[in-house]
């Protein structure tokens, strides 16, 4: 089965070390000579504040609130209150109006939280504004995830992607964000160019490293396509999918590997490709990184190389977490994406996963209704299992199964799925090798 729990990763990799716009500045302090943090300071505390129009339904609210508590707790912090304001627009200066954020401030400095995780991204000026109000670390919904993905980020590329996108996310908001940039420069009005002001300087600095990070990125993009190319014609499949859905569990189970899977949003940053065996037909297996909603459009370009595993697949399975509420809501999210990064065309496998959870909730609210706990005449009663299967069997144009990755329900099938599809994908490009291994 799939590892499980927090690895304790807080060590900075050398590399990108210098360059981690990181959200736990205020928190546990970092070692200067080692670059890890000493966690025994205590835990961040963050306060949550999201502006949802007039018309979004509460449910909606209170889901996109709950991923965005997982996305903080993931990067390490305890989330102690969830402010919500519905507003039409937010507020161009402060993104919350004025009465709400003295409640923040009130909050903040009473409970004496070390930052506010705001569920959007935030323009410069509100970054500012908001800093010089609130007098703790602000972050918006884009830092936090990019700050997630550098945590995770292992090879040269993934951590030059993440270092790009860190850089691509502080250049416009230069203004805003912290005086770090100093310590990079080596210090000192020295460095300054001629008749440049230190934010000129800063700006300048930036694009400089991403213009060098971009060329890195050409330089590795080089090796890998080369790599890809001594792959052969092998047939190529990629996992793709929300993030937590467990793509690398199935990948482990598919692959008989060890590719790290926990209960964490992004736990995969790098992307894994196994040469996978079935009844004969071989292929290539790849696990990449997740999507989730609001993705920063800067991270996707970003992750080029990451996602070009999943352009160049012959074959997408898409893995669905059956057991979470907005599981509707996260196919959408992942058909747009791959829409937005032109591989919306391939053949696909729906795979809904996690169906032994499924039944397990299902089971608790009935007997939580039956209790008589919760007797909501108005909420529409789950469907079962059943009957969800009947309805995407029928409403999905790509095949379908349901499986449970963690205790190995309907896995046969689904290899006699993926390699029935190979299979002929395999006949497709060698028609002439009937009977024979491609390689
Ligand atoms: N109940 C249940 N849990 C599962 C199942 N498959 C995976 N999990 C759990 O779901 C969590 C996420 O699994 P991963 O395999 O890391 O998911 P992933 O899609 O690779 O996630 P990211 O890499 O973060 O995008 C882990 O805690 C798994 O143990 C399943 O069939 N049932
Ligand atoms: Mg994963």
């Amino acid at each position: 089965m799939a590892k499980k729990g927090n690895t304790g990763n807080w060590n900075a990799t050398s590399s990108t070390r210098h360059h981690t716009i990181d959200i736990a500045q205020a928190g546990p302090k970092r070692d200067p000579n080692t670059g890890t943090y000493d966690t025994t300071q205590g835990q961040e505390t963050a306060v949550l504040v999201a502006v949802p129009d007039k018309r979004q339904p509460e449910a909606q609210t209170r889901e996109y609130l709950d991923e965005l508590e997982f996305l903080a707790q993931t990067a390490g912090a305890e989330v102690t209150k969830r402010f919500i304001q519905r507003l039409d627009k937010p507020d161009i200066r402060t993104f919350v109006g004025e009465g709400k954020l003295a409640e923040i401030k009130a909050f903040v400095n009473h409970t004496k939280a070390s930052m506010v995780i705001f569920d959007d991204e935030l323009s410069a000026s509100q970054l500012r504004n908001l800093e010089a109000e609130l007098k703790v670390k602000i972050v918006d919904r884009s830092l936090l995830i990019i700050d997630i993905f550098a945590r995770r980020a292992k090879s040269a590329t993934a951590r030059t992607q993440v270092e790009l996108a860190q850089y691509q996310y502080l250049l416009p908001r230069l203004t805003g964000l912290w005086s770090h940039l100093d310590k990079q420069r080596g210090g000192g009005v020295s460095q300054r160019g001629p008749g440049e002001t230190e934010i000129e300087t800063d700006r300048r600095v930036v694009r400089e490293r991403i213009d060098f990070l971009k060329d890195r990125l050409k330089e590795l993009d080089k090796q890998s396509t080369t790599q890809r190319k001594s792959r052969g014609g092998v047939i190529r499949v990629a996992l793709v999918g929300y993030t937590n859905v467990g793509k690398s569990t199935l990948m482990n189970l598919l692959s008989r590997s060890e590719v790290f899977a926990e209960n964490k949003l992004f736990a995969t940053v790098d992307s894994t490709v196994r040469k996978v065996v079935l009844e004969n037909t071989p292929f290539l297996l790849s696990d990449t990184v997740g999507f989730i909603r609001k993705l920063p459009t800067r991270l996707i370009e970003s992750f080029k190389s990451t996602l070009d595993e999943i352009r160049e697949a012959d074959l997408l399975v898409h893995v669905v977490d059956i057991s979470h509420e907005a599981f509707e809501e996260h196919i959408a999210v992942v058909n747009d994406t791959l829409k937005e990064i032109g591989a919306a065309e391939k053949p696909m496998l729906l795979v809904f996963n996690k169906i032994d959870q499924y039944e397990l909730d299902s089971a608790a609210l009935k007997k939580h209704t039956f209790e008589g706990m919760n007797p909501d005449e108005d909420e529409t009663p789950r469907p079962t299992l059943a009957q969800l299967q009947a309805t995407y069997m029928a409403k999905m144009h790509d095949p379908v199964i349901f499986i449970s990755a963690q205790e190995r329900q309907n896995i046969d099938q689904l290899r006699a799925l993926l390699t029935r599809h190979v299979a002929a994908l395999h006949r497709q490009r060698y028609p002439n090798q009937v009977g024979e291994e491609a390689e």
